[in-house]
């Protein structure tokens, strides 16, 4: 069958652009390859590989004693496979994650076939489980290994086709399977999550679970529901969890949250009104919920939690995104505080 004449030229580039920034290239040069399976490929033999076991990714300890996820280029896991008596085809399995600053192409692969110290060894790396990684890794860093997770474990879950029961196959970035069977095509999904920091103007509200480890708080959160609005999940949420009406929402920012399995957090600022702020905590969703001043919320993210000791309030830590929305409110607080 002919290809396309759009598809042929796009295989016979394997790096990015230079006509455009550079930013723009590598999103244009990521998105070729994944429509283009034989430009995929070439990537992949020029590419960096995050390897995973059974969905922990492999890091590595620097010399001053923090984390980095290890990079490996394709020929040092085809050695790593080969020393491992693999035949090397698992390299196929390979899922694309994005592109670096320096032009190559980033790739994800779980060799949890493999004996785990055997690749630890020879890759000189550990796997460490991802809950524990994620907060273990430059806030920059956490997110690439984590989008490789959540990839890896779609692909994992997405074997068979949910109307015909067959095999799906995958395209060679990973980008999407299909069901020749039924003709669908199946897309990596995550859950949509709304979370707010709602305020009274002058104290802030956080809840905790009973699963949250003993002091911490965050902000509300909750799944959106099939057709909701970001600001309807919100208000449904707050009214379910702690009875009150907000009002006055304004969108901060988002990210993607890989626990326990792949959700985009929407986050906003929220405001009840002062003559409003009797909580009705709905005790099946959350174990407590209380308003916190600024001095409260300050110190609280000046203490560092150390194991065994936990202080009275522990936050959300920095990675979190109901960590950022603290922040904002406090800096918020400060600014009016200093401009009243
Ligand atoms: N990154 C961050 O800063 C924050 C992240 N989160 C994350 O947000 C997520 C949602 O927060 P919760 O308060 O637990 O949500 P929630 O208040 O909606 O309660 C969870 C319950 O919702 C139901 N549910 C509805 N749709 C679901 C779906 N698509 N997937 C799973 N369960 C669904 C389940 O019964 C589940 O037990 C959690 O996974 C949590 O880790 C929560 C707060 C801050
Ligand atoms: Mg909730």
């Amino acid at each position: 069958m002919l290809r396309p004449l759009r598809l042929l030229l796009s295989g016979l580039q394997t790096q990015p652009s230079r006509c455009c920034s550079s930013f723009v290239s590598r999103m244009r040069y990521v998105n070729r390859l994944k429509e283009d399976d034989e430009a995929c490929t070439a990537a992949l033999k020029d590419g960096s590989i995050f390897l995973f076991h059974r969905l922990s990714p492999l890091l590595r300890c620097t010399d001053v004693g923090t984390f980095s996820p290890a990079t490996l280029t394709c020929s040092d896991v085809q050695s790593v496979l080969q020393r491992l008596g693999s035949d090397g085809s698992s390299l196929k399995e390979a899922v694309l994650i994005g592109c670096s600053e320096q032009n190559q192409a980033q790739f994800c692969l779980d060799v949890g076939e493999l004996d785990q110290a055997a690749v630890e060894e020879a890759s000189q790396g550990t796997f460490i489980d991802l809950r524990k990684a994620f907060f273990l890794l430059p806030a920059a860093e956490a997110p690439l290994v984590s989008k490789g997770q959540a990839l890896l474990r779609w692909h994992q879950s997405t074997r068979f086709c949910g109307a015909s029961g067959q095999p799906t196959q995958r395209n060679r970035a990973g980008s999407q399977r299909f069901c020749r069977s039924s003709s669908t095509v199946y897309y990596p999904k995550m859950s949509a999550v709304a979370v707010a920091l709602v305020s009274d103007g002058k104290r802030c509200l956080l809840g905790r679970q009973p699963s949250f480890p003993r002091g911490l708080y965050s902000a509300l959160a909750g799944f959106c529901d099939m057709g909701e609005t970001l600001e309807e999940a919100l208000c449904r949420e707050v009214a379910e969890e702690v009875g009150l009406e907000i009002q006055s929402i304004s969108y901060s920012s988002s990210q993607h949250w890989p626990f326990p399995h792949s959700s985009f957090m929407l986050g906003c600022h929220a405001l009840v009104s002062p003559a409003h702020t009797q909580l009705c905590v709905d005790c099946s969703e959350l174990e407590d919920a209380r308003w916190f001043t600024v001095d409260e919320i300050t110190r609280a993210l000046q203490v560092k939690p150390r194991r065994g000791d936990p202080p009275i309030l522990w936050l959300p830590p920095k990675h979190a995104l109901a960590n950022r929305l603290i922040r904002e409110w406090v800096e918020q607080q400060w600014q009016s505080k200093g401009g009243a």
